[in-house]
């Protein structure tokens, strides 16, 4: 397999999708490496930001790309901050201030309603022009903490309670979260169909 390009600045996905990839030999070149600049996203779903990223990572280094667009939805909050969830508390993204900004709201929420999801879409195009994006979704419930618990992940991690293993996304390790989490289910239901898609170039 060729390389693949990741488009994302985000370093916690991109340690968790190189090492979901590496095993299978696929080598994957953060976006950040060719220095190319976030794209604005400008789509009102997780599947449009997600071909938006790639196409461009895309166009600016001629390779294959990856995108992973993703988010939290929250039940009480009528699935906010969603596609929103890296810029809740305003940009920059800051994931300290996302999770402040989503206690203060979850404040007056009883146990009983605090059940959210998380969502990953990935998109994998060929070329910048790709007609046919290969695209793969994964969906990860359980709970929003009342405080935050665990060093592990990044983002919510430290405010997402997973009632599989009694304990925050952030105190799994990054094998245990894989196995789990929306991204690991993407990212495997991805490769299952990736042979519909080759070859990978143009
Ligand atoms: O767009 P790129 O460059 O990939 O990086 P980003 O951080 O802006 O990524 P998104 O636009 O997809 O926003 C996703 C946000 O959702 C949150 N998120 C997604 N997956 C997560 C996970 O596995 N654990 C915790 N938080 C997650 C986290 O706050 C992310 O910043
Ligand atoms: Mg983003």
């Amino acid at each position: 397999m060729q390389q693949l390009v990741l488009a994302s600045g985000n370093a916690g996905k991109i340690r968790e999708l190189s090492a979901m990839l590496a095993p299978i030999g696929i080598e994957v070149l953060p976006q950040t490496a060719f220095r190319i600049p976030d794209v604005e996203e400008t789509g009102l779903s997780f599947v449009e930001n997600a071909i938006l990223k790639a196409r461009h990572a895309a166009k600016l280094t001629g390779l294959p790309a990856l995108a992973d667009d993703s988010g939290l939805e929250v039940d009480a909050l009528n699935g906010a901050p969603g596609i929103y969830s890296a810029r809740y508390a305003g940009e920059p993204s800051n994931d300290k201030a996302n999770n402040d900004k989503l206690l203060a709201e979850m404040n007056a929420v009883e146990d009983s309603k605090r059940g959210a999801r998380f969502c990953c879409v990935l998109a994998l195009v060929r070329h910048a022009d790709d007609a046919t994006p290969l695209i793969a979704e994964g969906y990860w419930r359980g709970r929003i903490l009342r405080e935050p618990q665990g060093q592990n992940g990044f983002g919510y991690d430290p405010l997402f309670f997973v009632p599989e293993r009694g304990c925050a996304s952030a105190e799994l390790n990054k094998e245990e979260k894989a196995a789990l989490s929306h991204r690991g289910q993407a990212l495997r239901e991805l490769l299952r169909r990736l042979p519909e898609k080759l070859p990978i170039t143009r």
